[in-house]
């Protein structure tokens, strides 16, 4: 029994004192830091549910002064940086220190998601990147708008038969991204318009799983790899990898067979497999399904918290319409009008300031560095947070932060927006890969919706939407509106498309 009692004190101890050790980590390079909790760090508030990761953050970033602040999850030691001046050496002038993401990347345990470009590590980041930079090309964009144009027509006939209804915005809109990214990155549709139940949809839909497992896994893979490594779950759902590697294998034998272009993803892909040296199979499906899971859930959930503002600031739908009435008329959208429209685009920009789909950026430091700004020496290996939800609603930069107001975007040279501070697609050589395709089906989509509807809050939507600690992009009770049929001369629009 004596010997129990030693071994556990002994344990006891050890624990103890390691953790003790660990703890004076940001204390020994003189970085103001959040005091952790023994063992688990400054973990507790995010899984009892307090706060989403992101807000927890801010809450860090909020809890002390200065450039940064550091924080521990376990023993591991994280720097979240508020400083712009900073934010800019790591994401652009010093980017080479800071290539990496903090993601776990374990090729045997996550197949799929460790070939996406989303979390490859710097060597083999910056082949794949090079080689699929052009796929978002201007031109290419301009390509794709085509088919993301028959997705918003479709949704558009698809409402048109069920007006003055309540339906379900993230619904709707998941539709339509699914369609779109479908249509753009596997070049076959994924009937979500015709099928109540379309498998496509469902499949897109389990790529990230929800609520609190994806929370959990999501999580896990950025700040607990210890436990991926132990119980060895995957990022991407399983199944729905399976069904997409199945889909995107027949669409690429099929064009090789028929020799068919469609000028889309599908086609550039085939073109960067054929490209000797280049990518293998496994890498492009791999690229593929992260576009399809970002894709499809960033376009959708601001395309549905967009026409939610809307709804609560029916002024601001006005003007977006009045302006497509004069930019657009009944013509057909051009890459041409979409740029012209620039009240539109004020609105975009608000909502990706307001929902910052990807709340944090995260970097891992691969050399000790210097910072010039405070002379912090941060150390290899260190794990660092961009807070984006943090910055975009700090009053310093954003004036009434939580107020919906596009207007802060009207390129008023007195109230500059810090490119630094503003980081909904990040920004520097690693910044999103999407961000034009996104763009274009942001706007295509709610050109296409505000012309033809007057859309409307139903009784049971909320003045306040609720996305609880696991609900990031998905407010818990849904969006409830009602579309109505607008004049004559925009039902002119329906009739000719
Ligand atoms: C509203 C829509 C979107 C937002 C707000 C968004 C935002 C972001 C952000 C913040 C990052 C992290 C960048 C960094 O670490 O510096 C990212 C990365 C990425 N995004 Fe997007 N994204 C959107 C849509 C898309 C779409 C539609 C696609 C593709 C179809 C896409 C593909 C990617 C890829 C491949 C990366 C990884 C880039 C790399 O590490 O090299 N995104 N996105």
């Amino acid at each position: 029994m004596w010997i129990t009692f030693a071994f556990l004190l002994t344990l006891c101890l050890t624990v103890y004192f390691y953790f003790r050790h660990r703890y004076r980590y940001w204390k020994n390079r003189n970085i103001p830091f959040i005091v952790p909790k023994l063992i688990v760090g400054n973990i507790v508030e995010i899984f009892m549910g307090k706060y989403s990761p992101a807000k927890y953050v801010a809450h860090l970033c909020n809890e002390r002064e200065g450039p940064y602040v550091g924080f521990f999850i376990l023993h591991k030691p994280y720097l979240a940086i508020k400083d712009p001046g900073i934010i800019k050496r790591i994401l652009v002038r010093d980017f080479q220190k800071f290539p990496d993401k903090i993601f776990i990347n374990d090729k045997s345990i996550d197949p799929t998601f460790s070939n996406s470009l989303l979390s490859l590590g710097n060597a083999q980041w910056r082949t794949v990147r090079t080689r699929l930079s052009r796929i978002f090309s201007p031109a290419k964009v301009k390509a794709m708008q085509v088919y993301t144009e028959r997705c918003a027509k479709s949704l558009r006939l698809y409402i048109d038969g069920q007006l003055n209804e309540r339906l379900n915005l993230k619904d709707l809109t998941t539709r339509f991204s699914t369609e779109v990214v479908f249509s753009c990155v596997f070049g076959v549709n994924s009937n979500c318009f015709k099928e109540k139940q379309s498998m496509c949809n469902d499949y897109a839909h389990k790529i990230f799983p929800k609520a609190y497992v994806g929370l959990f896994k999501g999580f896990s893979y950025i700040f607990l790899p210890q436990l991926v490594k132990i119980f060895k779950y995957q990022f991407f759902d399983p199944t729905a990898c399976d069904f997409f590697q199945n889909v995107f294998s027949d669409t690429i034998k099929h064009r090789e067979i028929s020799g068919v272009r469609r000028n889309d993803l599908v086609d550039i892909l085939i073109d960067i497999k054929n490209q000797s040296g280049s990518l293998d199979n496994n890498a492009l499906l791999a690229q593929a399904i992260a576009f399809l899971g970002v894709g499809h859930e960033t376009i959708s959930a601001i395309i549905s918290l967009t026409i939610y503002e809307l709804c609560i600031n029916q002024d601001i739908q006005n003007r977006i319409r009045e302006e497509i009435e004069t930019v657009v008329g009944e013509d057909d959208v051009t890459s041409h009008t979409i740029d012209n429209l620039k009240f539109l685009n004020m609105v975009v920009c608000e909502s990706l300031r307001k929902y910052p789909v990807i709340p944090f950026i995260q970097r891992k430091c691969v050399e000790d560095y210097f910072i010039p700004e405070t002379g912090a020496v941060l150390e290899r290996g260190t794990s660092i947070i961009i807070p984006t939800h943090w910055l975009h609603y700090n009053p310093e930069f954003f004036n009434d932060p939580y107020k919906y107001n596009p207007d802060r975007f009207n390129g008023d040279t007195s109230i500059p927006i810090d490119p630094f501070v503003y980081l909904p697609f990040s920004t520097g050589p690693r910044a999103c890969l999407g961000r034009r395709f996104a763009l274009m089906s942001i706007k295509v989509c709610l050109i296409y919706l505000i012309r033809a509807f007057k859309i409307e809050r139903d009784a049971a939507t909320k003045g306040q939407l609720n996305f609880g600690a696991a609900h990031a992009l998905d407010p818990k009770e849904g969006i409830p509106v009602r579309f109505q049929r607008i004049e004559q001369s925009y039902a002119g629009t329906l009739n000719k498309h």
